[in-house]
């Protein structure tokens, strides 16, 4: 899959922080009876590679992608791990360098309009616009369509269920990204149905 199919694939981007390792694969599991299959783990964490690893090898109908990627010698670690697609806070000449050399489709992030274009400039039509509250929401995301009409968003940071419908309805956006189908205290308390019914409601978003 390509990065714009698999940002078709899901109306939200779940963005996974695994603190502790058990708990991988019953949240993936969890999130894809959800109808939640694009899942981002990130590497904030120390357990985000092996999280990785567990979710690729027990959770096939997951679309794995590998978060919070700042230095290039993680993407081929994090593909040779189960990952297809890779998520950047930002974009830089490594980063370039990094997914060209793994084969790892990237997914970076920007904020302003002249980042949007270098991204462009360095091939990037697939962007995410983050933190995409911060950097102004829906009046940024609309004022950026005209100018830039030819780059597609999926906006994360500070977008909650109740504020993405606002966002899918942008024409420049895809999908969007967010940490609110994996609440930490539903995490620690092993409470996967709520998961399940956050990312039912997810799911039903657009
Ligand atoms: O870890 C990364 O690579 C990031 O870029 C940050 C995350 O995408 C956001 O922190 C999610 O934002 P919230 O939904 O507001 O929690």
């Amino acid at each position: 899959m390509n990065l714009l199919e698999i940002m078709r694939a899901s109306p939200v981007i779940p963005v996974i922080a695994i603190d502790d390792l058990t708990h991988a694969v019953p949240l993936a599991r969890a999130l894809v009876a959800g109808g939640i299959r694009v899942l981002e783990v990130t590497l904030r964490t120390q357990h985000g590679l092996a999280a990785i690893r567990a979710i690729a090898e027990q959770v096939p109908e997951a679309i794995l992608g590998v978060g919070t990627l700042t230095r290039s010698e993680d993407f081929a670690a994090a593909r040779d791990a189960g990952a297809v697609f890779g998520v950047s806070p930002g974009l830089t000449r490594e980063l370039i360098q990094g997914s060209l050399a793994s084969g790892l489709p990237l997914l970076p992030g920007v904020m302003t309009p002249s980042e949007v274009m270098a991204a462009r400039e360095a091939g990037f039509h697939q962007l995410k616009l983050f933190p995409a509250v911060p950097a102004g929401g829906v009046g940024m995301l609309n004022a950026i369509a005209g100018p830039l009409p030819d780059v597609l968003f999926c906006p994360t940071g500070g977008i909650s269920q109740e504020t993405a419908a606002q966002f899918l309805a942008c024409k420049n956006v895809a999908c969007v990204g967010g940490s609110w189908l994996t609440p930490k205290d539903a995490l620690a308390a092993g409470d996967w149905g709520r998961v399940t019914a956050l990312a039912k409601a997810a799911a039903g978003l657009k």
